[in-house]
């Protein structure tokens, strides 16, 4: 097997290549009022146009020759494979609450009903879910469980692609993700990066086993920089293997651990800023002046050396090698400054330096870009945003241009 030479990342802002997206689908059918928060969504989106925003974005990065890849594609893709449909199978009645809820008899159950899937079924059954009402099986467990109980849970969030993998240079970490209702989301993309014939070799420097770090805070600040939120989602511990993981195979030589608020509103870095161009980066005002960051360098052997806290903006400049990291969108008038962040304005996806792909709603956040020489290419998202996730998180570059 050869890899494709182009595969990977080292910056932000290099010109997008190739970029992996999730298409909204059967698994947003699955939300309702009483399951939402637990499933992280704000609300229970309108799928079909949800659907046509998604296709508006999809679209936009084609017209700017991005190559679109859909994670489910590339999922029925590796199904076709017997032993993935196993290791997928396997992987899914065994995940933590998942096996919890389901006990012996109804996990024997869906490993062969799950058998019985083409790989069309079995995406979707992985994906949107099962519920109780669902299955043909009478066990003790579906005759006690509510009809409308999920035996298998849906991953709505599968759309924020970013957090469930995210390439370094030529490596690919498999993310270990935090939250209970987006676990098995990185036990797909494993599968994938393990399987798929396009990925199939790639190295890797993370798992689903491991601390949690999720793709949201990991940011490409430049080729060799890597800033790393630590907060809601992403662990002390995980950036502390991230970091020795990075320096270990020459990906990186600083890692800026960026503590964040553990908050709903800034649950991952890129919700708070996003790199624009080589040297700006569009940043929630509101925290501009509080943010820090550690900066990690390798030490002897397996020991890392952390710096004190500075300002981030100082310390990442100094990281990048440049003068200034320039910070976008200051002046913002604070309660503009936090709906616009609240409805990820912060999140943007860079496809070449200075320009970005953006929700139009942010309509200030989005001027403030244009004033400072970056072309927005605008996308609707009313529907899409009540995720909590912009341009950024719905997209995960697998391929950009190096600087
Ligand atoms: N990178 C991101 O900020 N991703 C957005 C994730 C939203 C999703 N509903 C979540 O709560 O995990």
């Amino acid at each position: 097997m050869t890899l494709d030479a182009g595969l990977g990342a080292t910056s932000e802002v290099g010109r997008l290549r190739t970029v992996m997206l999730h298409r909204p689908g059967p698994e947003l059918t699955r939300l309702t009022p009483r399951n939402n928060d637990t499933l992280l969504f704000d609300g229970i989106p309108w799928v079909g146009r949800a659907q046509e925003e998604h296709d508006g974005f999809a679209q936009a990065l084609r017209e700017r020759d991005v190559e679109v890849l859909y994670l489910t594609d590339l999922l029925v893709e590796t199904l076709a494979d017997d032993e993935a449909r196993a290791t997928a199978i396997e992987a899914t009645v065994t995940s933590g609450t998942t096996s919890l809820r389901l006990g012996d008899s109804l996990r024997d159950y869906f490993r062969r009903a799950l058998s019985d899937l083409d790989p069309q079924g079995l995406m979707v059954a992985l994906t949107a879910g099962v519920r109780n009402d669902e299955v043909r099986a009478s066990s003790l467990v579906t005759s006690l469980l509510g009809h409308d109980e999920f035996l298998i849970d849906p991953l709505p969030n599968l759309l924020f692609t970013r957090d469930s993998s995210v390439w370094v240079g030529d490596h690919v970490a498999i993310t270990s993700l935090k939250m209970p209702a987006r676990v098995r989301e990185s036990q797909l993309t494993e599968l994938i990066y393990s399987r798929h014939p396009r990925f199939a070799g790639t190295p890797r420097i993370h798992g689903y086993t491991y601390e949690h770090v999720e793709g949201g805070d990991v940011l490409l600040l430049a080729p060799g920089v890597i800033a790393v939120g630590v907060g809601e989602r992403t662990t002390p511990a995980g950036v502390e293997r991230l970091a020795r993981r990075v320096f270990a195979d020459g990906l990186a030589h600083t890692v800026l651990a960026v503590p964040i608020a553990q908050e709903r509103a800034t649950m991952h870095l890129d919700t708070v800023a996003t790199m624009v161009d080589v040297d700006k980066i569009v940043m929630y005002p509101n925290v501009a002046h509080t943010l820090t960051a550690y900066a990690v360098t390798a030490g002897d052997g397996e020991h890392l050396d952390v710096a004190s806290a500075e300002p981030f903006l100082e310390a990442a400049a100094k990281a990048m090698g440049i003068d200034r990291l320039h910070q976008i969108d200051t002046g913002l008038d604070p309660v503009t400054a936090e709906r616009e962040q609240w409805d990820d304005g912060n999140n943007t996806l860079a496809i070449a330096p200075r320009v970005a792909v953006a929700y139009e709603r942010n309509v200030e956040t989005n001027a403030r870009l244009e004033a400072a020489g970056i072309e927005v290419v605008a996308i609707a998202g009313s529907e899409l945003g009540s995720g909590r996730g912009g341009p950024r998180c719905m997209s995960c570059p697998v391929s950009r241009e190096p600087l």
